[in-house]
């Protein structure tokens, strides 16, 4: 029988995603618009469970232990666009550690689907 890797073995495992979730904070952290969110966040456990959620989305062997997505951003008021700006940071390290398309086109369904439980607003206003 013939298995293919998952995403987490190609992309070179637990290694690779630790760096790339350690550029992913740098990145976000210079940003000005995103920064204030982040005052007063412990981030090494943060970055902890940023780890834990990226390695089992593609499919290693850590599960997640963080708390439920929608339950850890309550009350921050996050935007649509700030979270799609977090989306576009992301997407960045993982295409500058040289990330396939196919894996960036699966995370990217991923980021659509929890980003309601996510922003504290509709994504569209209906005016
Ligand atoms: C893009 C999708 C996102 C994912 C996958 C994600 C993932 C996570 C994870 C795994 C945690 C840790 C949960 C825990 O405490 O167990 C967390 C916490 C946090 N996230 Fe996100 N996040 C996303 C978007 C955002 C955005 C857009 C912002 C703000 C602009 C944000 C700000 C925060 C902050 C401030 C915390 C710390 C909460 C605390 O420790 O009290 N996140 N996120």
């Amino acid at each position: 029988m013939i298995t293919s890797p998952s995403y987490y073995d190609q992309i070179g495992g637990a290694p690779v995603v630790r760096d790339v979730v350690e550029r992913f904070y740098e990145r976000v952290l210079g940003d000005d618009d995103l920064k204030p969110y982040f005052t007063g966040i412990d981030m090494p456990r943060l970055k902890r469970h940023m780890v834990m959620l990226l390695c089992s989305v593609l499919g290693g062997p850590e599960p997640y232990e963080g708390r439920d997505l929608g339950e850890a951003h309550t009350g921050m008021g996050i935007t649509s666009q700030h979270y799609d700006k977090v989306g576009e940071h992301l997407f960045a390290v993982l295409q500058d550690s040289g990330v396939g398309e196919d894996i960036l086109r699966d995370v990217g369904l991923v980021l659509t689907k929890v980003k309601s439980s996510i922003v504290a607003e509709p994504a569209e206003t209906a005016d």
